[in-house]
């Protein structure tokens, strides 16, 4: 018999034992050491008529056993024989319950007298009797709640861990299943039965912008005025170090790290000999390895589809063989334009390169292709999902659109060149000798450009994105707790990774000698510095400024930390720190395993999933239940998360179930056409042009970014907008063309509604545009996903491959991004739409049910 089975024997027995004597009239009794002192503490110093306890018993007999059950275990008990199981279960079954319930109607009223008048004694004292009553106390206190807020719309698994009092509490809940809502009503509740004061609590969120949401929240909709003490991690580690004399080397404590990246790349160009120039040319002029062998296939394969490669002139392409394609361009003075769009009917035609030789248009298109159409072996390109005869019709599809092209266009002739990977199989520089010939073929003599002018340029349009890199860099090592000699000392890395890894680590040198010359610290070691202090210390330090209540780190009651999974190890150590030194606050994280998204700024979900082995002794509390988004969002995301470890989620919301609606871009149709354009034409809102001395043009050929905001403003369109919240998302906040900050995205956005702004209550508190990582927390009723692309959903950065000498692994980058769309996806409460291309259709797309919808 397992020995659960066996424990509920006894228990029946037991509660048998009780239900025998209480038949008999005598009172009830119970054989154990404690039960005056149990007793004690249920009547708060009264005596309790001990058949409460009994009568838990007894009932817990009534509700767990049957008849049969009964009968069986005393016959194999050897219970005496006196008992008559029938007579006790017919006849005073009925009295018992009415007995037992009203017993424990008396009982509940103590013990909820006690939790009112003092909620976190009377709790120290009653979650030990927990396992001796009939019934959870959890379960109790939750009855509690709803009694004293018998209005409330929380679930039971909410107000669970609202009335949680353990030392150390993780909350593991999905999307939309109320943490931040429980987080609030927790602290409120608190307020009002423990006696509590809203500066006994300190809230940490991963942002400002969620520290400041929850405190307007504890003052606006919760009623506690006085609340203030919601921060981030780095807005302690400030309030902490008070860092007099100090200069502080960030902008605001959201990881926004403008200035350190400033001050990184004015390293980069203060220490600039031809030494330095030469590797930063190098750096760019190389490509990525393959890691091929070095990862898993599965992986292997998403970087490739999922990967660009950067080139000279700064921006990126899709392979390595267009890299090559592109560097030579650049170091041979021809200008290009990447991925142009040339009209095929109403849609969209984007060969890789289109130059303007000699000539003030178009007149040279460069493809690549990606199989060799000669070999015996019909191999299919290695990524990007078509057969080697679909990708053959397709080649012979474009040789013929220019062929048509030149038939139908005599004076504007287009130079149709092709090379591919056949070309490339031999290496980099016999690949530049044919695309030589190539341009012989067509008159085009091409003269390399001089070194001084290649290496002022490169260095010129790469600093920026090099000084982001190493920037990143510096701050991973820092959390890594690796000094620049370390790193140079750990297993050399590969090729252009070497060259990264050497340049990185100078400038990390410098950087530390800069930041101790010029008395600056940074976000690194603002948290190291707290944590010295707190130890310094003892804990005994003030947090307030002077028109805020006082808040000192040792006479914290309550610890609560949202948005737990993107723990990291500096703060890990800070939070440990002070509990060193105030051991009895109590610790309550919240967060959701497959919201960590937060990796590139060093958070590591080993303190999520291992809490117990991180605070001995924790209580791990589960929320299943989603409230925000009606039930096909819910399920969507669910199955696209099936083969992650932990629940799913179970939709709550009383909304309208409704499909997720896929819509692809390129076959929106915009006017662009002069003769049929006025200010009047529908289409004319969606275009993009700057004036530059006088003469207007076009700053969206193709109208990529047109389609994109006529698609939005038509999608909009089907809400009402007097109440709807939009929120329009994308994967990163660049655009394109004029529009690089999602800011500038709304705002053009905005002037596409014309006159029909005035229907919207406030536009700009209605709609945001926001990149997925922001979105987190957050909701809107309509979301509208931007670019489910390859290689934007997800986007495997091929740079993360330079950190590897840090432990950064494509593998977890993978991982990562699954769970940023997962964010990004249940955000909306109503309605999802997702904008792709088609040919270009993010994999994330395949592991969904969204359905094509098209505008006519
Ligand atoms: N018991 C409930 N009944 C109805 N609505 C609820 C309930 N609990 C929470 N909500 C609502 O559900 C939505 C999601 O809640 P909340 O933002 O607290 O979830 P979350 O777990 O913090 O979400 P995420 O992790 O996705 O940011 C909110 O609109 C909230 O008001």
């Amino acid at each position: 018999m397992s020995s659960y089975k066996a424990s509920i024997n006894q228990k029946i027995l037991r509660a048998l034992k009780s239900l025998d004597q209480a038949v008999a009239g005598m009172d009830g009794f119970m054989d154990t050491k404690e039960t005056p002192a149990i007793l004690q503490m249920i009547g708060g110093g009264k005596q309790l008529s001990k058949n409460i306890i009994v009568n838990s018993e007894i009932q817990y007999l009534l509700e767990n056993a049957s008849r049969e059950d009964i009968a069986l275990l005393v016959k194999s008990s050897g219970y005496p024989e006196y008992l008559n199981v029938d007579r006790l279960w017919y006849k005073y079954r009925d009295q018992l319950i009415k007995q037992v319930k009203q017993e424990e109607f008396q009982y509940k009223n103590l013990v909820f007298l006690n939790l009112k008048h003092e909620f976190l004694a009377a709790d120290a004292q009653y979650s030990k009797l927990d396992g001796l009553l009939g019934r959870s106390y959890a379960e109790l206190k939750v009855d509690f709640f709803k009694q004293t807020n018998p209005i409330t719309k929380l679930h039971s698994e909410q107000i669970k861990a609202i009335t949680d009092c353990s030392h150390s509490t993780l909350l593991r809940a999905r999307a939309g299943s109320g943490k931040t809502t429980v987080i609030k009503h927790k602290i409120d509740f608190m307020i009002r039965h423990a006696g509590l004061l809203p500066e006994d609590f300190m809230v940490l969120a991963f942002n400002k912008a969620a520290a400041k949401k929850i405190k307007n929240d504890m003052q606006q909709e919760m009623g506690h005025s006085t609340f203030e003490n919601a921060r981030t991690f780095h807005s302690l580690a400030y309030r902490i170090v008070k860092p007099n004399g100090k200069k502080i080397l960030f902008d605001c404590d959201d990881g926004n790290n403008a200035k350190q990246t400033e001050l990184v790349a004015s390293l980069l160009s203060e220490k600039l000999d031809d030494e330095l120039k030469q590797q930063i040319y190098q750096f760019f002029h190389a490509e990525l390895e393959s890691p091929k062998g070095l990862l898993a296939q599965k992986d292997y394969d998403a970087l490739k589809i999922n990967t660009n490669q950067s080139t000279l002139k700064g921006d990126t392409v899709k392979s390595q063989g267009e890299k090559w394609i592109a560097d030579f361009l650049f170091e041979h003075g021809f200008s290009y334009s990447y991925e142009r769009c040339w009209y095929q009917g109403k849609k969209g035609y984007y060969p890789p390169f289109s130059l303007m030789v000699g000539s003030d248009y178009h007149n040279v298109v460069i493809e690549y292709w990606e199989i060799d159409e000669k070999a015996p072996v019909r191999n299919a390109p290695e990524y990007g999902g078509k057969s080697w005869e679909q990708y053959r019709n397709e080649m012979q599809r474009k040789r013929q659109y220019w062929k048509n092209w030149n038939q139908q266009k005599p004076r504007r002739q287009i130079f149709f060149l092709e090379v591919s990977i056949t070309d490339a199989a031999k290496g980099r520089i016999s690949f530049e000798q044919i695309l030589k010939k190539q341009f012989a073929s067509i008159s085009v003599q091409v003269k390399r450009r001089s070194n001084d002018q290649l290496l002022k340029e490169v260095v010129k349009n790469g600093s920026p994105k090099l000084a982001k890199m190493c920037t990143q860099f510096i701050s991973r090592a820092k959390k890594a707790g690796k000094a620049p000699n370390d790193i140079q000392q750990s297993v050399a890395p590969k090729d252009k990774e070497k060259v990264f890894v050497r340049l990185a680590c100078k400038i990390y040198q410098r950087y530390c000698q800069v930041l101790l010359e010029r008395n600056l610290i940074d976000f690194d070691d603002l948290l190291e510095l707290a944590t010295k202090k707190v130890n310094e210390k003892q804990g005994e330090i003030e947090l307030t400024e002077a028109h805020e209540p006082d808040v000192s780190l040792n006479q914290l009651i309550w610890l609560i930390i949202d948005e737990y999974q993107d723990f990291s190890v500096p703060f890990f150590n800070l939070v440990k720190e002070i509990r060193q030194h105030n051991p009895s606050l109590r610790l309550f994280c919240v967060g959701d395993s497959w919201q960590a998204i937060n990796g590139f700024s060093g958070s590591n979900l080993k303190y999520f999933n291992s809490f117990e082995q991180y605070f001995p002794g924790a209580n791990l509390l589960d929320l299943q239940n989603n409230y925000r988004s009606q039930a096909n969002i819910v399920e969507q995301g669910n199955k696209f998360m099936v083969l992650e470890p932990g629940a799913s989620s179970v939709a709550k919301a009383e909304q309208v179930r409704q499909p997720i609606q896929k819509y692809y871009i390129n076959r929106v149709y915009v006017e662009q056409r002069k003769e049929f354009l006025h200010e009047k034409h529908p289409d004319y809102h969606f275009l993009s042009s700057e004036t530059k001395n006088g003469q207007k043009r076009s700053i969206d050929s193709g109208c990529n970014m047109a389609r994109i905001f006529k698609l939005c403003y038509q999608l909009m369109s089907q809400h009402s907008f007097i109440d709807t919240q939009f929120m329009i998302l994308a994967r990163s906040n660049y655009q394109a063309y004029g529009y690089e900050t999602l800011a500038k995205f709304k705002q053009k956005l905005k002037k596409c509604f014309g006159h029909k702004l005035q229907y919207f209550n406030d536009f700009d508190a209605q709609v945001e545009c926001t990149t997925a990582h922001r979105s987190k927390g957050k909701e809107a009723d309509v979301v509208i996903l931007l670019n489910v692309n390859k290689k934007h959903f997800p986007t495997v950065h091929p740079d993360n491959q330079l950190y590897s000498v840090l432990g950064v692994r494509c593998s977890l980058t993978f991982k990562e991004e699954e769970r940023l769309f997962y964010v990004a996806i249940t955000r909306a409460k109503q309605k999802l739409y997702l904008l792709t291309e088609e040919g270009q259709e993010s994999e994330f797309l395949d592991r969904i049910d969204a359905y094509l919808y098209q505008f006519n």
